[in-house]
Protein backbone atom coordinates (compact mmCIF):
# COMPACT_ATOMS: atom_id res chain seq x y z
CA UNK A 1 0.00 0.00 0.00
CA UNK A 2 1.14 3.31 -1.29
CA UNK A 3 1.85 5.56 1.95
CA UNK A 4 0.43 9.10 1.94
CA UNK A 5 2.03 11.83 3.28
CA UNK A 6 0.19 15.09 4.45
CA UNK A 7 1.38 18.58 4.84
CA UNK A 8 0.19 20.86 7.47
CA UNK A 9 -1.06 24.46 5.71
CA UNK A 10 -1.43 27.08 8.37
CA UNK A 11 -4.24 29.11 7.91
CA UNK A 12 -5.46 32.83 9.20
CA UNK A 13 -7.87 32.72 11.79
CA UNK A 14 -11.80 31.77 11.04
CA UNK A 15 -12.43 33.39 7.78
CA UNK A 16 -14.22 31.10 5.33
CA UNK A 17 -12.86 31.41 1.73
CA UNK A 18 -14.70 31.57 -1.37
CA UNK A 19 -14.29 28.10 -3.18
CA UNK A 20 -13.33 28.76 -7.27
CA UNK A 21 -14.12 25.10 -9.33
CA UNK A 22 -12.01 24.67 -12.46
CA UNK A 23 -14.43 22.98 -14.65
CA UNK A 24 -14.49 21.53 -18.59
CA UNK A 25 -14.90 18.45 -20.59
CA UNK A 26 -11.84 16.16 -20.74
CA UNK A 27 -8.63 17.24 -22.11
CA UNK A 28 -8.87 21.33 -22.28
CA UNK A 29 -6.33 21.97 -20.18
CA UNK A 30 -7.66 21.86 -16.19
CA UNK A 31 -5.27 20.52 -14.67
CA UNK A 32 -2.27 22.40 -16.29
CA UNK A 33 -4.13 25.66 -15.30
CA UNK A 34 -4.07 24.85 -11.65
CA UNK A 35 -0.82 23.61 -11.58
CA UNK A 36 0.44 27.51 -13.15
CA UNK A 37 -2.17 29.42 -10.55
CA UNK A 38 -1.09 26.80 -7.48
CA UNK A 39 2.44 26.70 -8.72
CA UNK A 40 3.38 30.35 -9.09
CA UNK A 41 0.89 31.61 -6.48
CA UNK A 42 0.79 29.65 -3.47
CA UNK A 43 1.03 31.06 -0.03
CA UNK A 44 1.25 28.47 2.43
CA UNK A 45 3.55 28.17 5.40
CA UNK A 46 4.40 24.86 5.60
CA UNK A 47 4.67 23.24 9.00
CA UNK A 48 5.31 20.07 8.40
CA UNK A 49 7.36 18.49 5.28
CA UNK A 50 5.68 15.95 2.97
CA UNK A 51 3.35 16.45 0.06
CA UNK A 52 -0.04 15.59 -0.80
CA UNK A 53 -0.41 12.94 -3.77
CA UNK A 54 -3.30 13.81 -5.99
CA UNK A 55 -3.64 17.25 -5.22
CA UNK A 56 -7.05 18.42 -6.42
CA UNK A 57 -7.40 21.49 -4.57
CA UNK A 58 -5.37 24.44 -3.04
CA UNK A 59 -5.33 27.48 -0.80
CA UNK A 60 -4.81 30.36 -3.33
CA UNK A 61 -4.28 34.26 -2.87
CA UNK A 62 -4.18 36.90 -5.70
CA UNK A 63 -3.52 40.52 -4.55
CA UNK A 64 -4.16 39.81 -1.41
CA UNK A 65 -7.58 37.87 -1.49
CA UNK A 66 -7.22 34.10 -0.59
CA UNK A 67 -9.70 31.23 -2.16
CA UNK A 68 -9.51 28.06 -2.55
CA UNK A 69 -9.04 26.28 -5.92
CA UNK A 70 -10.30 22.79 -6.95
CA UNK A 71 -9.38 21.06 -9.95
CA UNK A 72 -12.03 18.80 -11.51
CA UNK A 73 -10.15 17.21 -14.20
CA UNK A 74 -8.67 13.63 -14.11
CA UNK A 75 -11.66 11.69 -15.01
CA UNK A 76 -10.27 9.18 -17.35
CA UNK A 77 -14.06 7.98 -18.74
CA UNK A 78 -13.88 4.39 -20.90
CA UNK A 79 -16.10 5.37 -23.67
CA UNK A 80 -18.09 8.15 -25.11
CA UNK A 81 -20.99 7.57 -22.84
CA UNK A 82 -18.95 7.35 -20.16
CA UNK A 83 -17.73 10.99 -20.74
CA UNK A 84 -20.93 12.44 -20.81
CA UNK A 85 -21.86 11.26 -17.59
CA UNK A 86 -18.91 11.67 -15.32
CA UNK A 87 -18.44 15.36 -16.93
CA UNK A 88 -22.14 15.68 -15.21
CA UNK A 89 -21.15 14.36 -12.19
CA UNK A 90 -18.07 16.65 -12.80
CA UNK A 91 -20.13 19.85 -13.07
CA UNK A 92 -22.86 19.42 -10.45
CA UNK A 93 -19.97 18.31 -7.93
CA UNK A 94 -18.58 21.77 -8.51
CA UNK A 95 -22.35 23.67 -8.95
CA UNK A 96 -22.71 22.21 -5.23
CA UNK A 97 -19.43 23.38 -3.66
CA UNK A 98 -17.82 26.64 -5.05
CA UNK A 99 -19.01 30.10 -5.15
CA UNK A 100 -17.19 30.92 -8.80
CA UNK A 101 -16.83 28.58 -11.71
CA UNK A 102 -13.73 28.69 -14.38
CA UNK A 103 -15.10 27.14 -17.32
CA UNK A 104 -12.74 25.96 -19.66
CA UNK A 105 -12.76 25.50 -23.39
CA UNK A 106 -10.02 24.76 -26.06
CA UNK A 107 -9.44 26.95 -28.90
CA UNK A 108 -7.19 24.19 -30.37
CA UNK A 109 -10.24 21.74 -30.70
CA UNK A 110 -12.88 24.14 -31.09
CA UNK A 111 -16.65 24.43 -29.81
CA UNK A 112 -17.61 20.70 -29.51
CA UNK A 113 -20.82 19.47 -28.44
CA UNK A 114 -19.46 18.17 -24.95
CA UNK A 115 -18.78 22.38 -24.11
CA UNK A 116 -22.13 22.78 -24.85
CA UNK A 117 -23.51 19.78 -22.79
CA UNK A 118 -21.73 21.49 -20.24
CA UNK A 119 -22.56 24.74 -20.67
CA UNK A 120 -26.31 23.94 -20.60
CA UNK A 121 -25.53 22.57 -17.06
CA UNK A 122 -23.87 25.44 -16.01
CA UNK A 123 -26.80 27.89 -17.21
CA UNK A 124 -29.21 26.40 -15.49
CA UNK A 125 -27.33 26.42 -12.37
CA UNK A 126 -27.37 29.83 -10.62
CA UNK A 127 -23.45 30.45 -10.24
CA UNK A 128 -21.21 32.72 -11.46
CA UNK A 129 -19.10 31.30 -14.47
CA UNK A 130 -16.28 32.48 -16.30
CA UNK A 131 -15.52 31.76 -19.56
CA UNK A 132 -12.06 30.83 -20.13
CA UNK A 133 -10.40 29.64 -23.38
CA UNK A 134 -7.42 27.95 -23.17
CA UNK A 135 -4.58 26.78 -25.81
CA UNK A 136 -4.37 30.84 -26.81
CA UNK A 137 -0.82 29.80 -27.57
CA UNK A 138 -0.25 33.29 -29.23
CA UNK A 139 -1.97 36.39 -27.93
CA UNK A 140 -1.55 38.57 -31.12
CA UNK A 141 -4.38 37.02 -32.76
CA UNK A 142 -7.20 35.31 -31.75
CA UNK A 143 -8.31 31.81 -33.39
CA UNK A 144 -11.75 31.92 -35.00
CA UNK A 145 -12.34 29.23 -32.86
CA UNK A 146 -11.94 32.14 -29.68
CA UNK A 147 -15.09 33.62 -31.23
CA UNK A 148 -16.88 30.67 -31.20
CA UNK A 149 -17.33 30.35 -27.84
CA UNK A 150 -19.32 33.64 -27.56
CA UNK A 151 -22.21 30.90 -28.78
CA UNK A 152 -22.00 29.67 -25.18
CA UNK A 153 -23.93 32.11 -23.70
CA UNK A 154 -21.13 33.49 -21.53
CA UNK A 155 -19.45 36.33 -22.76
CA UNK A 156 -16.48 37.00 -24.40
CA UNK A 157 -14.04 34.20 -23.30
CA UNK A 158 -10.85 35.05 -21.30
CA UNK A 159 -8.34 34.05 -23.37
CA UNK A 160 -5.22 32.41 -21.73
CA UNK A 161 -2.41 29.88 -22.32
CA UNK A 162 -2.02 27.69 -19.27
CA UNK A 163 0.44 25.84 -20.64
CA UNK A 164 2.62 29.32 -21.18
CA UNK A 165 1.20 31.29 -18.65
CA UNK A 166 -0.02 34.19 -20.69
CA UNK A 167 -2.86 35.74 -19.53
CA UNK A 168 -3.16 33.82 -16.22
CA UNK A 169 -2.59 37.17 -13.91
CA UNK A 170 -5.73 38.95 -15.78
CA UNK A 171 -7.76 36.22 -15.57
CA UNK A 172 -6.70 36.12 -11.07
CA UNK A 173 -8.07 39.94 -11.85
CA UNK A 174 -11.07 38.31 -12.94
CA UNK A 175 -11.63 35.90 -10.48
CA UNK A 176 -10.80 38.31 -7.51
CA UNK A 177 -13.48 40.61 -8.72
CA UNK A 178 -16.27 38.00 -8.64
CA UNK A 179 -15.69 36.37 -5.44
CA UNK A 180 -18.20 36.70 -3.02
CA UNK A 181 -17.20 37.92 0.56
CA UNK A 182 -17.97 34.99 2.82
CA UNK A 183 -18.48 35.37 6.88
CA UNK A 184 -19.31 33.02 9.13
CA UNK A 185 -22.81 33.71 10.48
CA UNK A 186 -22.64 31.72 13.95
CA UNK A 187 -21.65 33.26 17.47
CA UNK A 188 -17.92 32.35 18.71
CA UNK A 189 -19.40 30.33 21.48
CA UNK A 190 -21.21 27.93 18.29
CA UNK A 191 -19.35 25.04 17.92
CA UNK A 192 -19.62 23.95 14.16
CA UNK A 193 -19.27 20.42 13.19
CA UNK A 194 -18.25 18.48 10.23
CA UNK A 195 -19.78 15.19 10.22
CA UNK A 196 -17.75 13.52 7.31
CA UNK A 197 -16.67 10.17 5.97
CA UNK A 198 -17.15 8.08 2.83
CA UNK A 199 -20.63 7.28 1.16
CA UNK A 200 -22.88 4.92 3.29
CA UNK A 201 -20.84 4.52 6.70
CA UNK A 202 -23.39 6.17 8.51
CA UNK A 203 -23.37 9.86 8.60
CA UNK A 204 -27.10 10.70 7.97
CA UNK A 205 -27.99 8.29 10.72
CA UNK A 206 -25.56 9.46 13.14
CA UNK A 207 -26.56 13.03 12.64
CA UNK A 208 -30.17 11.67 13.04
CA UNK A 209 -29.50 10.10 15.76
CA UNK A 210 -28.09 12.64 17.67
CA UNK A 211 -31.22 15.21 16.60
CA UNK A 212 -33.53 12.73 17.96
CA UNK A 213 -32.66 11.06 20.86
CA UNK A 214 -30.03 13.44 22.47
CA UNK A 215 -33.17 15.98 23.62
CA UNK A 216 -31.87 18.52 21.67
CA UNK A 217 -33.69 21.90 20.67
CA UNK A 218 -33.18 21.85 17.02
CA UNK A 219 -33.71 24.59 14.27
CA UNK A 220 -32.78 24.28 10.67
CA UNK A 221 -31.16 28.25 9.69
CA UNK A 222 -31.06 28.58 5.49
CA UNK A 223 -27.06 29.32 5.22
CA UNK A 224 -26.37 32.88 3.88
CA UNK A 225 -23.07 31.65 3.16
CA UNK A 226 -23.99 28.73 0.70
CA UNK A 227 -27.37 27.09 -0.38
CA UNK A 228 -26.85 24.58 2.41
CA UNK A 229 -28.76 23.98 5.22
CA UNK A 230 -26.90 23.59 8.34
CA UNK A 231 -28.49 22.14 11.38
CA UNK A 232 -28.44 24.41 14.61
CA UNK A 233 -29.25 23.17 17.82
CA UNK A 234 -28.88 23.79 21.31
CA UNK A 235 -28.05 21.20 24.68
CA UNK A 236 -27.95 22.40 27.80
CA UNK A 237 -26.88 25.71 27.02
CA UNK A 238 -24.18 24.65 24.73
CA UNK A 239 -25.12 25.87 20.57
CA UNK A 240 -23.39 23.23 18.06
CA UNK A 241 -24.55 23.52 14.39
CA UNK A 242 -23.86 20.14 12.17
CA UNK A 243 -22.50 21.54 8.76
CA UNK A 244 -24.43 20.30 5.85
CA UNK A 245 -22.22 18.25 3.68
CA UNK A 246 -24.34 18.43 0.32
CA UNK A 247 -24.53 14.69 0.25
CA UNK A 248 -25.89 14.59 3.52
CA UNK A 249 -29.13 15.89 2.12
CA UNK A 250 -29.42 15.46 -1.32
CA UNK A 251 -28.89 12.03 -0.69
CA UNK A 252 -25.44 12.01 -3.37
CA UNK A 253 -25.70 8.35 -4.19
CA UNK A 254 -24.90 9.27 -7.77
CA UNK A 255 -21.73 10.78 -6.95
CA UNK A 256 -20.26 7.19 -4.90
CA UNK A 257 -19.09 6.05 -8.43
CA UNK A 258 -16.95 8.68 -8.39
CA UNK A 259 -14.70 8.65 -4.96
CA UNK A 260 -13.30 12.07 -6.02
CA UNK A 261 -16.31 13.57 -5.40
CA UNK A 262 -17.13 12.00 -1.85
CA UNK A 263 -13.70 13.34 -0.66
CA UNK A 264 -14.03 16.99 -3.03
CA UNK A 265 -17.74 17.50 -1.18
CA UNK A 266 -16.22 16.76 2.26
CA UNK A 267 -13.64 19.81 1.55
CA UNK A 268 -16.44 22.84 2.00
CA UNK A 269 -17.89 21.06 5.12
CA UNK A 270 -14.34 20.76 6.75
CA UNK A 271 -13.37 24.45 5.63
CA UNK A 272 -16.14 25.86 7.87
CA UNK A 273 -15.96 23.20 11.03
CA UNK A 274 -14.03 23.42 14.03
CA UNK A 275 -14.37 20.07 15.02
CA UNK A 276 -15.12 16.97 12.08
CA UNK A 277 -16.36 13.81 13.07
CA UNK A 278 -14.75 11.30 10.98
CA UNK A 279 -16.85 8.38 10.74
CA UNK A 280 -15.61 5.58 9.32
CA UNK A 281 -17.48 1.61 8.86
CA UNK A 282 -16.45 -0.79 11.47
CA UNK A 283 -16.75 -3.76 9.41
CA UNK A 284 -15.10 -2.38 6.68
CA UNK A 285 -11.90 -1.02 8.63
CA UNK A 286 -10.05 2.16 7.69
CA UNK A 287 -9.70 2.54 3.88
CA UNK A 288 -7.66 4.31 1.52
CA UNK A 289 -10.29 6.75 1.14
CA UNK A 290 -11.17 6.97 4.85
CA UNK A 291 -7.24 8.22 4.86
CA UNK A 292 -7.90 10.75 2.62
CA UNK A 293 -11.04 12.28 4.14
CA UNK A 294 -8.76 12.25 7.27
CA UNK A 295 -5.72 14.06 5.67
CA UNK A 296 -8.03 16.76 4.22
CA UNK A 297 -8.98 17.45 8.08
CA UNK A 298 -5.75 17.43 8.77
CA UNK A 299 -4.32 19.20 6.13
CA UNK A 300 -7.07 22.20 7.12
CA UNK A 301 -5.98 21.99 11.05
CA UNK A 302 -9.23 21.11 12.42
CA UNK A 303 -9.74 19.04 15.48
CA UNK A 304 -10.96 15.43 14.86
CA UNK A 305 -13.09 12.95 16.37
CA UNK A 306 -12.63 9.29 15.12
CA UNK A 307 -15.75 7.54 15.06
CA UNK A 308 -15.91 3.83 14.77
CA UNK A 309 -19.58 3.21 13.29
CA UNK A 310 -21.16 -0.06 12.85
CA UNK A 311 -19.83 -1.76 15.62
CA UNK A 312 -22.56 -4.20 16.33
CA UNK A 313 -21.61 -5.78 13.15
CA UNK A 314 -18.40 -6.81 14.64
CA UNK A 315 -17.36 -9.89 16.28
CA UNK A 316 -15.78 -8.78 19.76
CA UNK A 317 -13.58 -10.30 22.57
CA UNK A 318 -11.67 -8.41 24.90
CA UNK A 319 -8.86 -7.44 22.83
CA UNK A 320 -10.86 -6.09 19.84
CA UNK A 321 -10.77 -2.43 20.82
CA UNK A 322 -7.25 -2.47 21.38
CA UNK A 323 -6.46 -4.08 18.43
CA UNK A 324 -9.04 -1.62 16.17
CA UNK A 325 -7.39 0.90 18.18
CA UNK A 326 -3.66 0.26 16.70
CA UNK A 327 -4.72 0.16 13.05
CA UNK A 328 -6.40 3.17 13.27
CA UNK A 329 -3.86 5.04 15.06
CA UNK A 330 -1.50 3.09 12.27
CA UNK A 331 -3.58 4.27 9.55
CA UNK A 332 -3.80 8.04 11.05
CA UNK A 333 -0.69 8.27 12.09
CA UNK A 334 -0.92 11.99 11.54
CA UNK A 335 -4.50 12.25 13.40
CA UNK A 336 -2.29 11.04 16.36
CA UNK A 337 -4.29 13.65 18.55
CA UNK A 338 -7.70 12.61 17.57
CA UNK A 339 -9.80 10.88 20.66
CA UNK A 340 -11.24 7.73 19.14
CA UNK A 341 -15.60 6.18 20.04
CA UNK A 342 -16.44 2.70 19.05
CA UNK A 343 -20.41 3.19 18.56
CA UNK A 344 -23.36 1.87 17.16
CA UNK A 345 -26.32 4.23 15.41
CA UNK A 346 -27.94 1.29 15.16
CA UNK A 347 -28.38 -0.06 18.83
CA UNK A 348 -27.51 3.43 20.51
CA UNK A 349 -24.19 2.07 21.83
CA UNK A 350 -21.92 4.79 23.07
CA UNK A 351 -23.80 7.55 21.21
CA UNK A 352 -24.63 9.95 24.09
CA UNK A 353 -20.75 10.04 24.25
CA UNK A 354 -20.16 12.13 21.21
CA UNK A 355 -21.72 15.49 22.46
CA UNK A 356 -19.75 14.79 25.76
CA UNK A 357 -16.65 14.48 23.37
CA UNK A 358 -16.87 17.01 21.18
CA UNK A 359 -17.09 19.72 24.17
CA UNK A 360 -14.47 18.07 25.70
CA UNK A 361 -12.26 18.70 22.24
CA UNK A 362 -13.75 22.16 22.05
CA UNK A 363 -12.98 23.57 25.25
CA UNK A 364 -9.11 22.13 24.46
CA UNK A 365 -9.43 23.75 21.13
CA UNK A 366 -10.00 27.05 22.90
CA UNK A 367 -7.48 27.08 25.52
CA UNK A 368 -4.88 29.66 26.22
CA UNK A 369 -2.11 28.96 28.77
CA UNK A 370 -0.05 31.66 29.85
CA UNK A 371 3.20 32.46 28.81
CA UNK A 372 4.49 32.03 32.27
CA UNK A 373 3.21 28.62 33.02
CA UNK A 374 4.30 27.76 29.21
CA UNK A 375 7.72 28.81 29.60
CA UNK A 376 7.99 26.84 32.57
CA UNK A 377 7.49 23.77 30.60
CA UNK A 378 9.36 24.51 28.19
CA UNK A 379 12.43 25.39 30.34
CA UNK A 380 12.25 21.92 31.68
CA UNK A 381 12.12 19.94 28.25
CA UNK A 382 15.37 21.86 27.49
CA UNK A 383 16.68 20.39 30.29
CA UNK A 384 16.03 17.12 29.80
CA UNK A 385 16.60 16.94 26.38
CA UNK A 386 18.98 20.17 24.95
CA UNK A 387 18.05 21.82 21.93
CA UNK A 388 20.49 20.67 19.02
CA UNK A 389 23.57 21.95 17.60
CA UNK A 390 23.83 21.99 13.73
CA UNK A 391 27.78 22.98 12.21
CA UNK A 392 29.00 23.79 15.29
CA UNK A 393 26.25 26.20 16.25
CA UNK A 394 23.42 25.79 19.17
CA UNK A 395 19.76 26.39 18.46
CA UNK A 396 18.86 28.60 21.58
CA UNK A 397 15.85 29.15 22.83
CA UNK A 398 14.26 32.43 24.22
CA UNK A 399 10.68 31.89 25.05
CA UNK A 400 7.61 30.45 23.86
CA UNK A 401 3.98 32.06 23.61
CA UNK A 402 0.60 31.03 22.40
CA UNK A 403 -0.65 33.16 19.51
CA UNK A 404 -3.66 32.00 18.91
CA UNK A 405 -6.42 29.50 19.61
CA UNK A 406 -8.55 27.18 17.19
CA UNK A 407 -6.31 26.00 16.87
CA UNK A 408 -3.86 26.32 19.44
CA UNK A 409 -0.42 28.24 17.89
CA UNK A 410 2.75 28.62 19.73
CA UNK A 411 5.49 31.09 18.26
CA UNK A 412 9.46 30.21 19.96
CA UNK A 413 11.51 32.83 19.37
CA UNK A 414 15.11 30.97 18.58
CA UNK A 415 18.51 32.71 17.64
CA UNK A 416 18.11 30.71 14.26
CA UNK A 417 15.73 29.24 12.82
CA UNK A 418 17.14 26.88 10.51
CA UNK A 419 18.72 25.02 13.49
CA UNK A 420 15.11 24.12 14.41
CA UNK A 421 14.79 20.55 13.70
CA UNK A 422 11.91 18.82 12.80
CA UNK A 423 11.89 16.20 15.19
CA UNK A 424 13.06 18.86 18.20
CA UNK A 425 9.46 20.51 17.01
CA UNK A 426 7.91 17.52 17.62
CA UNK A 427 9.64 17.35 21.30
CA UNK A 428 8.39 20.15 22.32
CA UNK A 429 4.61 19.84 20.85
CA UNK A 430 4.86 16.80 22.80
CA UNK A 431 6.16 18.13 26.13
CA UNK A 432 3.11 20.40 25.87
CA UNK A 433 0.30 17.89 25.36
CA UNK A 434 1.73 16.04 28.29
CA UNK A 435 1.61 18.99 30.24
CA UNK A 436 -1.57 20.65 29.07
CA UNK A 437 -3.54 17.91 26.89
CA UNK A 438 -5.08 19.49 24.17
CA UNK A 439 -6.48 16.18 23.38
CA UNK A 440 -8.53 15.99 20.17
CA UNK A 441 -6.91 19.19 18.55
CA UNK A 442 -3.88 19.78 16.08
CA UNK A 443 -0.98 21.97 17.83
CA UNK A 444 0.98 24.31 15.45
CA UNK A 445 4.45 25.87 16.75
CA UNK A 446 5.98 28.67 14.61
CA UNK A 447 9.69 28.99 14.56
CA UNK A 448 10.49 32.78 14.92
CA UNK A 449 13.71 34.50 14.65
CA UNK A 450 14.50 37.04 17.55
N1 LIG B 1 -0.87 24.13 -26.76
C1 LIG B 1 -1.29 24.12 -25.51
N2 LIG B 1 -1.55 22.92 -24.89
C2 LIG B 1 -1.99 22.95 -23.63
C3 LIG B 1 -2.20 24.16 -22.92
N3 LIG B 1 -2.66 23.85 -21.69
C4 LIG B 1 -2.73 22.50 -21.62
N4 LIG B 1 -2.31 21.95 -22.78
C5 LIG B 1 -2.25 20.51 -23.09
O1 LIG B 1 -3.55 19.95 -23.12
C6 LIG B 1 -3.52 18.60 -22.65
C7 LIG B 1 -4.55 18.39 -21.57
O2 LIG B 1 -4.18 19.13 -20.42
P1 LIG B 1 -4.71 18.75 -18.97
O3 LIG B 1 -4.33 19.85 -18.08
O4 LIG B 1 -4.34 17.37 -18.60
O5 LIG B 1 -6.27 18.78 -19.26
P2 LIG B 1 -7.49 18.47 -18.29
O6 LIG B 1 -8.60 19.37 -18.72
O7 LIG B 1 -7.09 18.52 -16.88
O8 LIG B 1 -7.83 17.01 -18.74
P3 LIG B 1 -8.66 15.86 -17.97
O9 LIG B 1 -7.82 15.48 -16.79
O10 LIG B 1 -8.74 14.79 -18.99
O11 LIG B 1 -9.99 16.41 -17.59
C8 LIG B 1 -2.10 18.34 -22.18
O12 LIG B 1 -1.42 17.64 -23.20
C9 LIG B 1 -1.52 19.74 -22.01
O13 LIG B 1 -0.14 19.78 -22.22
C10 LIG B 1 -1.90 25.38 -23.59
O14 LIG B 1 -2.04 26.48 -23.04
N5 LIG B 1 -1.47 25.31 -24.87
N1 LIG C 1 -25.50 -2.35 11.30
C1 LIG C 1 -25.48 -1.02 11.30
N2 LIG C 1 -25.89 -0.34 10.23
C2 LIG C 1 -25.85 1.02 10.27
C3 LIG C 1 -25.38 1.71 11.40
N3 LIG C 1 -25.44 3.04 11.13
C4 LIG C 1 -25.94 3.16 9.87
N4 LIG C 1 -26.19 1.94 9.35
C5 LIG C 1 -26.71 1.64 8.00
O1 LIG C 1 -25.75 2.02 7.02
C6 LIG C 1 -26.39 2.49 5.84
C7 LIG C 1 -25.85 3.86 5.44
O2 LIG C 1 -26.25 4.82 6.38
P1 LIG C 1 -26.35 6.37 6.00
O3 LIG C 1 -26.65 7.10 7.26
O4 LIG C 1 -27.24 6.58 4.84
O5 LIG C 1 -24.85 6.62 5.53
P2 LIG C 1 -24.18 7.95 4.98
O6 LIG C 1 -22.78 7.92 5.43
O7 LIG C 1 -24.99 9.14 5.36
O8 LIG C 1 -24.25 7.70 3.43
P3 LIG C 1 -24.15 8.75 2.20
O9 LIG C 1 -25.34 9.64 2.28
O10 LIG C 1 -24.15 7.86 1.02
O11 LIG C 1 -22.85 9.50 2.34
C8 LIG C 1 -27.88 2.49 6.15
O12 LIG C 1 -28.43 1.31 5.61
C9 LIG C 1 -27.94 2.45 7.68
O13 LIG C 1 -29.10 1.85 8.16
C10 LIG C 1 -24.95 0.95 12.53
O14 LIG C 1 -24.52 1.45 13.56
N5 LIG C 1 -25.00 -0.41 12.41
Amino acid sequence: MEKVLYKRLIWEGDSVYPMVGIIGRPNVGKSTLFNKIVGQRISIVEDKPGVTRDRIYSKTEWLGKNFILIDTGGLEPKSDDEIFTKMRLQVEAAIDMVDLILFVVDAKEGLISNDEEVADILRRSRKKVLLVCNKIDNFKEMPASYYDFMKLGFGEPIPISAANGLGIGDLLDDVIKNLPEKKEDYSDDTIKIAVIGKPNVGKSSLVNKILGEERVIVSDIPGTTRDAIDTFFEKDGTNFVIIDTAGMRKKGKIYESIERYSVIRALSAIERADICLLVIDAKKGPTEQDTKIAGYAYENNKAVIIIVNKWDLIEKDTNTINEYTRIIREKFAFLNFAPILFISVKTGQRVNRILEEIKKVWEQFNKRISTGILNNTVNEAILVNPPPAKKGKLLKIYYMTQVSIKPPTFAVFVNEPELMHFSYKRFLENSIRQNFGFSGVPINILIRKR
